[in-house]
């Protein structure tokens, strides 16, 4: 009954809540990491294909700005050849020099101030012109001063065109010449008098000695002091019938260069330019301040981890790297490798792997989002009903089953006409519950009122039965039975006051005998009704014949008199009987009576009211003897 009326541990929608939730949370990670396991690939391609697309369009830019230049140089080459080869013997140009040129100091000449702020002379207005003419071995020759004034007047002419694409635009002379046009600085003016430009890489590397193929080249980064930046210079050497002339070429500044390439257009991705040996030209990582020591740093002096990996790595065959994606240089970067060809650079794009990891888990976030939303509407849905069709129908039945269990019949009747909403097997069992309900508590009153009324007539028939057991069937006297239960009372309460008297009727054979049985009976019924009437006394038929009290008396003597009163009693019934032994003329009955004494044994005293009796009826009867032992 206990256990039946505990409440439920955990309700039933919370039951299902959790079961739902778990199933529902279990299949929605495991969508998610399947659905993460399946986007995680095409998430890094398309990372690699947009990276790539944007380098490329960056690269595309650049490398045109340097084919560019390289055309530039041939067109600048083929224009001072045709000049040179129509020009070169006219005398207007040894002239020319004389009016333009001057000498410095011994065997160093400059070109005048005046062609580079500005001057007209001729047909031409010269302006940004400089040239210098350094110590050489050889002198100054017709041939070379009308080279020197045919570059000025080709490199007046085009030079203009391409400001601002270039830092200048120059033709350099193998004999340590070099006029330049340029609107920022008079170069060829500043220039120190023992310049041997001839003795540095740059120009060294167009000398038909170190550079048979005559090909053209960039070389490499150097900062350029006079004008205070990291230059690069475009050199193409220009020959006629094997004799070097000069070489058309342009300066660009590394700033020019990389502008394109250090600028990031998504902030995500970063880059770095290498040059085949490793150094650092530019990245979109350097600080204004490391930006100054660009391509003076290397792994060795810049202590950037991951540009030190891909150093190492590009290091070990530089020329093997053309276009790949390097994903195992770093735990936390993807490296997209491009080689630029012009000059001979390598771009880097570097992209943070967690982002790609958060593309990948962008569509198995969706999906868990609408998963979610999708579990949460079953859910709501499931616990509604659950709660308004299952839950509150049987939380009513068990609460129908408890009002059982009380027997509250009113109770049960006021909540079977409440109305609970359900439908279907649940509705059928809660009705189908609440008439059985009702039927067994009323069948339970009537069987209880039933029960009640047996019990009160089996006590009263127990009752009966137990003065049948105890009542003597003629006399209605007490009998044996209640004698032995009572004189065992009477023993074990004994306070002196109560006398034990055994009566015997006198000759009451032959009274049978000579009056009849039936007559003996109607005898008996009037003895004992005058015994029953003796008051302060218990009367008992003892057994055939004799009868037996129980006599209350506060002396002996009380005693006596009741007993005589009652012995008149008898004569006075007056039941005629002359054929006893003892000749009374009427029925006598005697007596033998002794004093009830505390814990004796009933035979004890049974025994010695007998032994009176004895006497009184060898003493002729009709008499009460009393033992006086104590
Ligand atoms: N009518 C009738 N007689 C009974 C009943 N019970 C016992 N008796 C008779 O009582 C008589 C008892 O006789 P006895 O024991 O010889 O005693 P008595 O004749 O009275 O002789 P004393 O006792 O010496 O006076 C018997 O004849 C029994 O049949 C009874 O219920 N009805």
């Amino acid at each position: 009954m206990q256990e039946r009326r505990q409440q439920p541990r955990k309700k039933l929608t919370t039951r299902l809540l959790w079961h739902v939730v778990v199933v529902s949370v279990s299949i929605l990670l495991l969508t998610l990491f399947i659905t993460f396991w399946q986007t995680y690939p095409s998430a890094k391609q398309a990372v690699v294909e947009r990276i790539q697309r944007e380098v490329a369009t960056k690269l595309t830019t650049n490398q045109y700005q340097l084919q560019a230049i390289e055309r530039r140089g041939d067109l600048l080459a083929e224009e001072f050849l045709t000049r040179y080869q129509n020009l070169r013997y006219e005398q207007d140009l040894q002239s020319y020099f004389s009016d333009w040129f001057e000498e410095t100091s011994p065997g160093v000449w400059r070109l005048k101030e005046s062609l580079f702020t500005g001057v007209k002379a001729g047909d031409h207005y010269f302006k940004g012109m400089s040239v210098f003419v350094g110590p050489r071995p050889t002198p100054l020759t017709d041939e070379l001063r009308a080279r020197l004034v045919i570059s000025v007047r080709t490199l007046n002419d085009l030079g203009p065109a391409w400001e601002g694409q270039v830092t200048n635009t120059h033709l350099s002379l193998p004999e340590n010449a070099l006029a330049l046009y340029s609107r920022e600085q008079a170069w060829g003016r500043l220039a120190a008098a023992d310049l041997v430009m001839t003795d540095f890489s740059t120009l060294k590397s167009t000398l038909q000695s170190e550079n048979p193929e005559r090909a053209p080249n960039w070389t490499g980064l150097y900062k350029d002091h006079s004008g205070g930046f990291w230059t690069i210079t475009y050199q193409r050497p220009v020959d006629l019938n094997g004799k070097h002339l000069v070489n058309a070429s342009f300066d660009v500044s590394l700033a020019q260069l990389t502008q394109d390439l250090s600028r990031t257009v998504d902030a995500d991705i970063s880059n770095y330019v290498l040059n085949s040996q490793g150094a650092l030209i530019t990245s979109s990582t350097l600080s204004d301040a490391l930006s100054e020591q660009r391509d003076t740093l290397t792994p060795e002096n810049y202590d950037d981890p991951l540009y030190q990996k891909i150093a190492a790595r590009l290091l070990t065959n530089p020329q093997s790297f053309k276009q790949e994606v390097w994903d195992d240089i770093d735990d936390d970067y993807l490296v997209l490798v491009q080689h630029l060809g012009t000059p001979d650079w390598w771009y880097f794009a570097v992209y943070p792997k967690e982002l790609i990891t958060s593309e990948a888990l962008f569509l198995p976030m969706v999906i868990a989002l609408i998963g979610s939303l999708l579990v949460l509407g079953v859910l709501l849905t499931t616990i509604i009903f659950v709660r308004h069709q299952v839950s509150i129908p049987l939380r009513r039945l068990a609460s129908l089953a408890a009002l059982m269990d009380e027997k509250n019949y009113d109770e049960i009747e006021k909540q079977s006409e409440s109305e609970v909403r359900s439908y279907g097997e649940i509705s059928q069992v809660l009705n189908a519950f609440r008439v059985m309900a009702r039927r067994f508590v009323r069948t339970n009153f009537e069987l209880e009122q039933r029960v009640a009324e047996r019990t009160k007539e089996l006590r009263k028939a127990n009752r009966k039965l137990d003065e049948l057991v105890h009542i003597d069937g003629l006399t209605g006297l007490l009998n044996r039975r209640a004698f032995q239960t009572d004189v065992a009372n009477a023993i074990a309460t004994a306070d002196g006051s109560c006398y034990f008297v055994m009566a015997d009727i006198d000759d009451f054979k032959p009274f049978n005998d000579n009056y009849g049985h039936e007559a003996g009976d109607r005898a008996l019924i009037a003895f004992a009704k005058a015994f029953r009437e003796l008051p302060e006394s218990r009367a008992y038929r003892y057994g055939g014949e004799e009868f037996a009290l129980l006599l209350q008396a506060d002396s002996l003597a009380q005693a006596r008199e009741r007993l005589d009163e009652l012995r008149q009693a008898i004569h006075n019934l007056g039941i005629e009987h002359h054929f006893g032994r003892r000749l009374h003329g009427i029925l006598t009955v005697s007596f033998g009576v002794t004093r009830i004494r505390a814990n004796e044994l009933p035979s004890d005293l049974i025994k010695r009211a007998d032994k009176q009796l004895y006497l009184v009826k060898q003493e002729g009867g009709d008499a009460v003897a009393f033992d006086v032992g104590d």
